[in-house]
């Protein structure tokens, strides 16, 4: 029987669910706050910069982190059709065997390695790596040859194997460890997001009624069941009702949605006035982030010049471990052919950035609202660097990443010379606090409505059904229990896979 269903937010897996109930013949409505995926920018891989602080980012911003010089960090989120996908950096990373192990060892039964291996290879349409762990015919393209590639990456991927880090050939094959190409969602020289692949083809179908401009506020509930959602479009308030309801507004976004309905913990409710639906203390909390920093080199006898139509400004990673004990990496340098520095930087033209990067966070933190007014701040305090290990890691990282800059094939290439962190900050104590002074995210919060069965679960790992209410699931980055080891717009992706298989199971 055909179902009508409300899938909040065009995002990477919004839109991803939103196909796959298309397909088997139910009528969606997708409700999208931002507007259609038209900017040029998103479409330009090498214009990537210029959609920051746009009308197509939501544009937030931390709390002042303690652990970060007591700045509040920029989080870009994508508030537009394709969601963060329109605006991220389309770099493909499934994440280890592990990452998925560790997630059913925290209470997601049934989202082990073994589980998620097939619905990843459907995913994909990739001819990277063996067809025994590789897609070939997905909706997805995953390439690492279908943009131009800078000559400056070539000298980069033989600076990092001169530091001692083996070259990969596919890092979301058996190993991940190594430096590699990035893999990234490309067709036809163009950003490929899961909007454009999954819903852009549908957008004709009768039975999609795809609204842009249309801010979800809350959910409306009836008798302990959700029965639709209230929405303000085009500055009008509006209820719009269906059989079910699916969150999918990312991270950040589909906890406040629930506490505005009054799904979560029961005393922060109370203090603002909302009526408690259901208190579940998860809501909001596990927040946690990826982190980078940047060492910045400039060139002196080669220009890196700017880069070409769609080239994208980062082409390369790799994966290191410093963690003892660790059979994971705790840290994944992204390598960009311009200086990525911030406003207290000051920098030459031709720069490059090796961004240090911490991909096994240990600190954790929360969002909260700071009223029950649905257009205020939402206050998000990821307590970044408040663990001891974290910082280690990001030192061990920055080290590494300067000590590629030394390496022969950037000096005798192109004469690079260290800029930032620079000759003054020496010991690791000088490194962690240029670490805290100019962090920035890796854009990659995730666990905010995280799966399991325990009193902070919050969505059911077999259903994605949120716990103690009817009709809504939560299908979308916040319900990873923790953050895998790589960049999280594939396992945002599987998860919509998955979601519309529970959904599809359920109808
Ligand atoms: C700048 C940047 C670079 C990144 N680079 C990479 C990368 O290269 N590779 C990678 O793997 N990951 C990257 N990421 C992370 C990745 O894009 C995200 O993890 C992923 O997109 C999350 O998917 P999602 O479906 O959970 O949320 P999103 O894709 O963010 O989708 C949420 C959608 O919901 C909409 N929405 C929110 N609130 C409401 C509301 N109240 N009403 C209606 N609609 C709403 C939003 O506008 C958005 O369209 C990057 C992210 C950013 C921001």
């Amino acid at each position: 029987m055909s179902r009508h269903i409300i899938v909040v937010g065009a995002g990477s897996a919004g839109s991803v669910v939103t196909r796959r109930l298309l397909d088997a013949g139910h009528e969606v409505t997708l409700l999208e706050a931002g507007r259609k995926d038209e900017n040029p920018a998103i479409h330009d891989m090498g214009r990537m910069g210029e959609l920051w602080h746009s009308e197509d980012d939501w544009d937030y911003y931390t709390t002042p982190q303690e652990g970060a010089a007591n700045r509040e960090l920029h989080w870009p989120r994508g508030k537009v059709q394709g969601g963060s996908h329109s605006l991220n950096a389309v770099i493909w990373v499934r994440g280890p065997r592990e990452d998925y192990d560790r997630w059913v060892e925290e209470g997601a039964t049934g989202w082990g390695w073994d589980q998620v291996l097939p619905v990843f290879k459907r995913i994909e349409n990739t001819t990277v790596g063996s067809d025994e762990l590789r897609g070939r015919d997905g909706l997805l393209d995953v390439s690492e040859t279908a943009y131009e590639r800078h000559p400056l990456f070539e000298s980069l991927y033989e600076a990092a194997q001169q530091a001692g880090i083996p070259a990969n050939e596919d890092y979301n094959g058996a190993e991940i460890d190594g430096v590699g190409w990035e893999q990234l969602n490309i067709r036809d020289g163009k950003r490929l997001s899961t909007f454009r692949a999954y819903v852009f083809p549908e957008l004709d179908n009768p039975r999609l009624h795809s609204v842009t401009g249309a801010h979800v506020t809350r959910l409306l509930i009836e008798d302990g069941r959700v029965v639709g959602v209230e929405a303000v479009v085009d500055g009008e308030t509006r209820e719009i009702r269906a059989d079910e309801v699916v969150l999918s507004a990312g991270a950040l976004d589909t906890p406040r949605i629930l506490l505005l309905s009054g799904i979560g913990p029961r005393e922060d409710l109370e203090a603002l006035g909302i009526d408690v639906v259901a208190d579940l203390p998860g809501v909001g909390a596990n927040l946690h982030d990826h982190l980078l920093a940047p060492v910045i080199a400039k060139t002196t006898t080669r220009e890196i010049g700017a880069p070409g139509p769609g080239q994208p400004i980062s082409q390369m990673h790799h994966f290191s471990t410093f963690r003892e004990g660790s059979n994971v990496p705790d840290t994944q340098p992204i390598y960009f052919m311009v200086p990525m520095a911030d406003e207290t930087m000051t920098v030459p033209e031709s720069a490059f950035t090796i961004h240090a990067g911490l991909v096994r966070p240990t600190s954790r933190g929360t969002l909260k609202l700071a009223s029950a007014d649905a257009a205020e701040r939402v206050l998000m305090d990821p307590r970044l660097l408040t663990t001891e290990e974290d910082v280690a890691s990001m030192v061990a990282s920055v080290k590494q990443c300067r000590d590629i800059v030394r390496q022969q094939a950037l000096v005798e290439g192109w004469g690079a010379e260290e800029v930032y962190p620079g000759a003054e900050v020496q010991t690791d104590e000088e490194i962690a606090q240029y670490v805290r002074e100019h962090c920035v995210t890796y854009h990659h919060q995730v666990g905010t409505a995280r799966m399991g069965t325990d009193a902070d679960a919050v969505v059911d790992p077999a259903t994605l059904k949120v716990h103690g209410v009817e009709g809504v699931r939560v299908v979308d980055a916040s319900v990873m229990p923790s953050v895998t080891s790589g960049n999280t717009n594939a396992p945002s992706v599987l998860i919509g896979e998955r979601g519309a298989d529970f959904i599809l199971a359920d109808a």
